[in-house]
């Protein structure tokens, strides 16, 4: 008996109807352990909550309730299955379910949500627009097997140093896209030997182990968090079994090229693992898939990563209503908590628009919306959900495809001056990862002897040998940087050649912000896409980039 109170002490019991909708109203995050009336509530994660409820010691914001699913409406789709099933809600909102007494993911998710609640209740942080998870699902086979039900499965991935080097790291992640993964964080980084320690734990025992930890440990690795939807998983599992075996053992299709159009269908049902395997990718790049190691990795490589998520998507918006209402559409979208990553303004190609459009193909104005889609179009990659009256990529893995084919990543040579002091190199790194910049690339290298390399352009120029002067003042810090307009955006953050011009026309530049004269203005950035093929082909040799030409240079 005594056992029972305390139980009821700690999750309050909602066995109505009534009960459940007064606990919608909660305000901050409800812990709800779904039970059935005849197995009753999940006793081994009752120590886990007692624990966290004296840890976190938020009477305000932290709830924990069970509820029976008999007689609760919205949960009748856990009826007759004794799995223990945990819901989360944040003040009223049903926003995340585990299935299965997964006790470090249940942690984990409290702990998040709490922190998050914090920030929000502090004012550091505006509430997330959160996505209501759907209970009504009562396919309770697809869901036997399946220890954790949330929307989406993660993997950290590393990109080793090598392929740095070699320039593969954007093929590898274009790869991972078409295939229908989503890259949901990125950075690059030198790894510290703790690190790599445990993340390549499995290895340890093997000869070459401090050799391999010292080689991870001197140069930037890349490290991705990515992810693909249970539905995915499950969708192509049920295809394969109605499939004749002949198809199972293919190969995945070929990856499109960079000038195909986005091909609207998924395409791959495995792990990010077999797919490297797969693609012989892995001797590239290694994946931890294990979801407790994830959730660890995650917080350990991307702390901000529940409060940075985004969730892009591509919209199109048609010809017709680009024309007449660009602005106020704009301004709704904004108002509406929107943030636009990257916009374009393009005529699509007939064979673009065929595809976009496909779902209205039986249809018999199809020709006509055809017609009408390659006239003048405008594209937007957006945060968040698709807005109907455009074209929204249906999926996070379509959106990802269709934004890599509409805002393909350009490179360009970046260059930090010897002038700049360690502190001021930091700071422009930062500012260059804050505008959204990947540093493909990167290496000090004194400039003596070599200036030509960079400024082969201007070298017949009355103050040439002032420049060579000037960088031979001691190493530079070169890099590759890349995004979909990147050459511009650079130029854009640099700002004028001459800081005291940069000053009064572009104040928050890096040039009026580090530079002290035109000669010692800072940094360095290729003019155009020849040139910064060019540039980085002479200094990082063995990479010759791809380089799309972006609308801004036209
Ligand atoms: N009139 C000048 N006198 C002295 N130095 C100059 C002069 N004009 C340019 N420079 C130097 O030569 C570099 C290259 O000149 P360029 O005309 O290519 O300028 P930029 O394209 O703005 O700069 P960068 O090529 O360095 O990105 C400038 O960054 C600056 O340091």
């Amino acid at each position: 008996m005594a056992g029972k109170k305390r139980e009821i002490q700690l999750q309050t019991v909602i066995n109505t109807q009534s009960l459940w909708e007064e606990m919608l109203q909660n305000k901050g995050v409800t812990v709800i352990d779904v039970y059935q009336a005849w197995c009753g509530p999940c006793k081994a994660m009752q120590t886990l909550f007692r624990k966290l409820k004296n840890e976190l010691n938020e009477e305000e914001i932290l709830h924990f309730v069970v509820a029976e699913a008999d007689s609760i409406l919205a949960l009748q789709s856990f009826r007759d299955n004794c799995e223990p099933v945990f819901l989360f809600s944040v003040n009223g909102k049903i926003i995340s379910k585990i299935e299965g007494a997964n006790a470090p993911l249940v942690n984990q998710t409290i702990i998040n949500l709490v922190n998050e609640e914090r920030k929000i209740v502090a004012g550091e942080m505006d509430r997330p627009q959160y996505h209501e998870i759907t209970l009504v699902d009562s396919n309770a086979d697809a869901r036997k097997g399946s220890k954790e039900s949330m929307d989406r499965i993660y993997s950290i991935a590393i990109i080793k140093p090598e392929a740095m080097n070699t320039g593969k790291t954007i093929e590898i992640k274009e790869n991972i896209a078409n295939a229908g993964f989503v890259i949901e964080a990125e950075d690059n980084r030198v790894l510290t030997e703790n690190q790599v320690r445990d993340f390549y734990r499995q290895k340890s025992e093997q000869p070459d182990f401090e050799e391999f930890v010292s080689l991870m440990t001197n140069r930037l690795s890349y490290v991705l968090v990515v992810s693909r939807s249970n539905e995915q998983e499950f969708a192509l599992k049920e295809e394969n079994i109605t499939e004749p075996e002949t198809e199972l053992q293919e190969p995945p299709e070929e990856q499109p090229e960079m000038d195909t159009p986005p091909v609207v269908k998924k395409k791959w049902g495995s792990t990010l693992e077999e797919y490297l395997d797969k693609e012989n990718i892995h001797e590239f790049c290694d994946v931890e898939e294990d979801e407790e190691n994830v959730h660890k990795f995650i917080d350990l490589f991307f702390p901000d990563f529940k409060n940075i998520k985004l969730e892009k998507i591509l919209v199109l918006l048609r010809p017709d209503l680009f024309q007449e209402k660009k602005e106020d559409v704009l301004s709704i979208i904004l108002n509406e908590g929107f943030l636009i990553l990257m916009q374009r303004q393009l005529v699509l190609t007939e064979e673009e628009a065929r595809i976009l459009c496909k779902e209205y193909e039986n249809e018999d104005y199809f020709e006509n919306v055809i017609e009408n889609m390659t006239s003048l179009c405008v594209q937007f990659a957006m945060e968040s959900l698709p807005i109907n009256q455009f074209y929204g990529s249906d999926s996070l893995e379509l959106a990802e495809r269709d934004i890599q084919y509409f805002f393909p990543p350009q490179q360009t040579l970046a260059l930090i001056k010897p002038h700049v002091t360690p502190e001021q190199r930091e700071a422009i790194l930062h500012r260059i990862k804050e505008a959204g910049f990947e540093i493909t690339q990167m290496k000090e290298i004194l400039l003596k002897g070599n200036v030509d390399k960079i400024y082969y352009k201007i070298a017949n120029k009355f103050f040439y040998n002032d420049v060579v002067e000037a960088l031979s003042e001691g190493p530079s810090l070169v890099m590759v940087l890349s995004k979909w307009n990147a050459i511009s955006d650079w130029r854009r953050l640099m700002g004028p050649t001459d800081p005291n011009e940069a000053k009064l026309l572009s104040p928050d530049s890096i040039r009026a912000q580090f530079g002290t004269s035109t000669l010692r203005n800072a940094v360095h950035g290729s003019t155009n896409a020849a040139e910064a093929v060019q540039g980085i082909y002479n200094i990082f040799e063995e990479i010759v980039p791809e380089n799309p030409e972006n609308p801004e240079e036209n």
